[in-house]
């Protein structure tokens, strides 16, 4: 279900009731693409909407230009279970936590007895019903400088620089949810900010953060680029004993929406 209402996410218009409802940019059927449960056949919703503004993201349309419908819990929830293959849901955005009501869809899908990801970037905690938090903090490589920021006036810098990093937030995480930790690899130099982070995060919590529940991603919205990526990251797994993980669905079928 693609959505083309060029709405803006913060333009709760004087006559628009939102409460019970989230700004969806899209809701499909794919094969979750990354992370531990590569291969699951799930439902993706994508809510609308981020905090962050990383030069990369693949899913401009609920970042640097948000669109989106707002739809009412009920009928998210019929909306997955139109798709009645599946039995794992992917709430993802956006960053899906920057809405209350993620919170209710979590524990309505819980309750409707799925099995319930949500992809974070780790700057918000949630109180709700998750089987996976897929949290991706965000390293200083993603920030969108002037030269890599896709409006290309650098305005976003400071905010996602100020924002992008959370421990308290991020130690919360892992010590209450099953979890992984996947970070997007850029450039080798990424490696000593991850070591950093994980170190800090285990320095803070009680909870075990193994090797294997750090994952390397490759950037990459495209194959073209993961061409450039891949292979890098998979040496950067190898060196330092963390996982790799692919992105499946550029793999399959590139940038096609709704994968
Ligand atoms: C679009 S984000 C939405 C969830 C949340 N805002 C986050 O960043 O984790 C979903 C996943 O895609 C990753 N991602 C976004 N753009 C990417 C790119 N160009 N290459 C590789 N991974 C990317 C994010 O790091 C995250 O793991
Ligand atoms: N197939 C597929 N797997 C994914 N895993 C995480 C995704 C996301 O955008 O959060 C994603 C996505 O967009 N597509
Ligand atoms: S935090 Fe996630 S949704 Fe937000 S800009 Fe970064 S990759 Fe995109
Ligand atoms: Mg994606």
């Amino acid at each position: 279900m693609p959505v083309n209402a060029d709405t803006d996410v913060d333009g709760n218009l004087d006559d628009v009731d939102t409460a019970g409802s989230l700004p969806i940019n899209e809701l499909f059927y794919s094969l979750q693409g990354e992370g531990k449960l590569a291969g699951v056949p799930s439902v993706f919703i994508r809510t609308s909407g981020c905090n962050l503004r990383c030069w990369y993201c693949d899913s401009y349309h609920t970042s640097w230009e948000p669109t989106h419908a707002w739809l009412d819990l009920e009928s998210v929830v019929d909306e997955v279970k139109d798709h009645d293959e599946a039995d794992h849901v992917v709430v993802t955005g956006g960053e899906p936590l920057i809405h209350d009501e993620t919170e209710e869809l979590l524990d309505r899908l819980s309750a409707a007895g799925y099995h319930t990801t949500v992809e974070t970037n780790g700057t918000i905690y949630p109180d709700a019903s998750i089987d996976l938090a897929s949290i991706s903090p965000k390293l200083a490589s993603s920030t969108p400088t002037p030269e890599k920021d896709p409006k290309e006036d650098g305005q976003w810098a400071g905010r996602h620089d100020e924002r992008r990093i959370d421990i308290d937030v991020l130690s919360q995480l892992v010590e209450d949810y099953e979890f992984q930790l996947k970070f997007v690899i850029t450039d080798r130099d990424d490696m000593p900010e991850i070591n950093q982070l994980v170190d800090r995060v285990r320095t803070s919590t009680d909870a075990v953060v193994r090797d294997s529940d750090v994952l390397l991603m490759p950037e990459g919205a495209t194959q073209e680029r993961l061409n450039e990526t891949r292979e890098l990251t998979a040496e950067m797994a190898l060196e330092h004993g963390y996982q790799y993980t692919p992105r499946l669905q550029v793999d399959l079928w590139n940038d096609a929406p709704g994968t």
